[in-house]
């Protein structure tokens, strides 16, 4: 099931902004229980030390997660990693397994999970923050098992910008930010990763009904503005 982010404005709060139940009450009871469902607390495990809230921002090569991520930092409070970004850090660490990373990055090849996972790990244990935007990430079924393994929680909810490919390519290659993946080469590969490694991602939260598919074609504020429904949906929960 693909949720419709726009969907979402039919929810009706009170001041508190609760949504009262009403005739559209099964929708949007639904819709409040799964944004405010508890997290998995399981021995041991980050989600039993703090309250997490976890939003996944999945998309291929340019479709905008970074920026949009950005925007909903500004107006909703969360805190954003973007998996890439922690990579290229690890990278400019000079570390062992910033070593290996810069090859795969290079081949635009995905990255051992428990690497990615153990920086993820690392960044939300330091945050107070326990709002999360988890950008770029899980990007195949290993990501995705070893984050709920490792880190004991499910995202609450998974954004999908939906963009074609020449559009991806044309962003990415205008892009100028010094990335060294960012060239025709590897950007065809990582756009052949992404093609076959995503869809088993994305179809798993559509049947737990976490999905949230967002056209990404339009300027960067028409596409915030689809985005937005579904973190006003829950502000003032947490
Ligand atoms: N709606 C838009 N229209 C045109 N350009 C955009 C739009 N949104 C973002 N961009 C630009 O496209 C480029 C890629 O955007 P962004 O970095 O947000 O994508 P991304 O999904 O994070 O990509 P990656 O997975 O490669 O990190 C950036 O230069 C950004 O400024
Ligand atoms: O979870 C992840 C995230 C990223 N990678 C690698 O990094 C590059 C760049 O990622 P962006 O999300 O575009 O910043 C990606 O092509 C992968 O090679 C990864 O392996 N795992
Ligand atoms: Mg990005």
């Amino acid at each position: 099931m693909w949720r419709r982010a726009t969907s979402l404005s039919s929810l009706i709060f009170s001041s508190s902004r609760r949504p009262l139940r009403d005739q559209q009450g099964a929708y949007s009871l639904k819709a409040w229980e799964f944004f405010c469902a508890e997290p998995f607390k399981g021995e041991g495990c980050l989600s039993k030390e703090k309250n997490l809230f976890i939003t996944f921002v999945l998309g291929g090569p340019g479709s905008g997660k970074g920026t949009q991520c950005a925007k909903i930092v500004e107006n909703f409070g969360y805190t954003h990693l973007s998996a890439g970004e922690l990579l290229r850090q690890e990278i400019a660490s000079n570390s062992e397994d910033g070593a290996v990373i810069l090859d795969m990055i290079k081949e635009g090849k995905i990255v051992p999970s428990e690497m990615t996972v153990k920086l993820l790990k690392k960044e939300m244990e330091s945050c107070d923050n326990g709002k999360f935007l988890i950008d770029g990430f899980p990007r195949n079924e290993e990501n995705r098992i070893a984050f709920e393994q490792i880190i004991g929680a499910e995202p609450n909810s998974v954004l999908f910008f939906d963009c074609p490919e020449e559009e991806m390519i044309k962003r990415v290659l205008n892009r100028n930010e010094g990335r060294v993946d960012d060239n025709i080469d590897t950007i065809r590969k990582r756009l052949k990763v992404f093609a076959a490694s995503h869809y088993p991602v994305i179809e798993y939260y559509s049947k737990k009904g976490k999905l949230y598919k967002i056209d990404a074609i339009g300027t960067e504020d028409e596409i915030f503005e689809r985005v937005r429904p579904v973190f006003a949906a829950c502000k003032g929960a947490h």
